[in-house]
């Protein structure tokens, strides 16, 4: 049955008004006032905004890293992700040197088929370049619809990619029309001064963060910043966590290089004064790049508000601190790193962002959702509310006020990032293509009603 959402304010990247909206085949119908069919069901929007839903561009569910695997799997993931308005997830299809890209994929097909909420999409990690890579990549795009590539400058002996192999795979994007995603740290220097820590004895949460300087993610970024100029190619920084990585995609910017930025809700909100918890309490804030100093949040705030960055990712990677993060409890570098923020990555940016007027309602949309559908081949079908857009909305109350917290939150772990922190606004009802997947703050969903999303080629911001 057809659905007509009436009295809702819509928001848009672009615009804020008054309208209905009639909902059929999973699909935004029309937009108007006085819509009426008298076979369709009436969805009181009265006192919300009406978003369209999250685009996450940035998760990792079910995934192998750091002797563990993450706690979070596609089916509890999206079901929490859905909780914090998000509609639509692009994970991260890790890969294997050696084998063919196809098995990675169908691997990720595999964890994620008949499992998710919500809709979903995948990156694919490249982790080394030869002529069998080059080869598969023109499929990868033309079948699978994986339109980014993701080279990781960091976690030497793991998934750390030379610069050769970037560089080809910046060449091989612009041809075949996708984006290359690095997260940039250097490796490298990291992994000498890691040993280094723990050879002198330091062994606590906090040298994760002193053995991982700003410095170093400011070199990566504008190495890859550089690469990309030469090779003429488009690039997309993932968790962008400091001063130094936001001056070298401003200048790169600037000097007509193409180069995107995301920040995590995580860099935002918290500092690095957390890793130095009482009783290994440190460990559940152990990211990668870290948290970095207070003083970074402003710089980060700023190049939202002024579109030297565009999008937040949650970069969601949750591990149980017992359990998980214990592995690391007598060697910090055996840490798992990540967390778990794809339920409040939507909540927190509209808290601390809109409501405490760091950035506009619609350019809450623009980071929130829109610019990573655009990004990433998503755009029109996803990431806004228009006339042939899937009707994937987020029914919100803006002035609610609530406190985050892991004995209210969906995610599979025991443990929040975010504990105690108070936010105003909250999804109260979520629709993917058309049907409630939460409904008065209830999950009414399916896992399992989550399509798998072909992603279009890459055509700018
Ligand atoms: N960020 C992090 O600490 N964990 C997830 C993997 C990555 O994105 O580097
Ligand atoms: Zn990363
Ligand atoms: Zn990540």
């Amino acid at each position: 049955m057809g659905k007509i959402m009436i009295n809702g304010t819509i928001v848009t990247a672009a615009d804020t008004y008054q309208a209905d909206l009639l909902i059929e085949d999973g699909k935004i119908a029309s937009i108007g006032k006085g819509l009426n069919r008298e076979t369709h069901e009436i969805v009181d929007a009265s006192g919300y905004y009406v978003f369209p839903g999250g685009i996450d561009p940035h998760t990792h569910l079910d995934m192998p890293f750091g002797g563990t695997v993450t706690a979070d799997n596609f089916e509890t993931g999206t079901r929490a992700a859905a909780f914090g308005g998000t509609t639509t997830i692009i994970d991260f299809c890790l890969t294997d040197k050696g084998k063919p890209l196809s098995d990675s994929i169908r691997t990720w097909h595999d964890k994620s088929r008949g499992q998710a909420a919500i809709d979903y999409s995948f990156h694919l990690m490249i982790g080394e370049m030869n002529a069998e890579v080059l080869a598969e990549l023109p499929e990868v795009i033309r079948e699978e619809g994986i339109t980014s590539f993701k080279v990781f400058m960091a976690y030497k002996n793991v998934f750390q990619a030379d610069d050769g192999t970037l560089f080809q795979t910046l060449l091989a994007a612009r041809k075949l029309g996708a984006l290359v995603m690095v997260h940039a740290e250097n490796g490298d220097v990291i992994d000498y001064l890691i040993r280094e820590a723990l050879q002198a004895g330091n062994t606590e949460p906090i040298y994760h963060a002193l053995t991982r300087p700003p410095v170093l993610e400011g070199e990566a970024t504008g190495r890859a910043a550089k690469l990309t100029g030469l090779a003429q190619s488009q690039l997309y920084v993932v968790h962008v966590t400091c001063a130094e990585a936001v001056k070298q995609i401003a200048e790169a910017r600037a000097s007509g290089v193409e180069v995107w930025g995301e920040t995590c809700p995580q860099y935002l909100v918290l500092d690095r004064s957390a890793l130095e918890g009482p009783d290994f309490e440190g460990a559940k804030y152990v990211w990668s790049p870290p948290l970095r100093e207070a003083e970074h949040q402003e710089a980060l705030w700023n190049a939202l508000r002024c579109g030297e960055l565009q999008t937040l990712g949650s970069d969601h990677c949750s591990f149980n601190f017992k359990g998980q993060k214990d592995l690391g409890r007598h060697n910090f570098s055996l840490i798992p790193n990540g967390g778990p923020t794809i339920e409040d990555r939507f909540s927190i940016l509209y808290s601390e962002g809109v409501a405490k007027g760091r950035i506009g309602l619609n350019q809450f949309v623009d980071i929130v959702s829109t610019r990573s559908a655009k990004l990433f081949g998503l755009f029109p079908r996803k990431g806004t509310i228009a006339v042939g857009s899937d009707a994937d909305l987020v029914l919100f109350d803006p002035v609610v006020e609530r406190t985050l917290s892991a004995e209210t939150h969906h995610m599979n772990v025991d443990y929040n990032p975010f504990e105690g922190l108070k936010v105003t606004g909250e999804p109260v009802s979520v629709l993917v293509r058309g049907e409630f997947v939460i409904r008065d703050k209830v999950f009414v969903g399916n896992s399992g009603t989550g399509q798998y999303l072909r992603r279009v080629g890459y055509s700018g911001g």
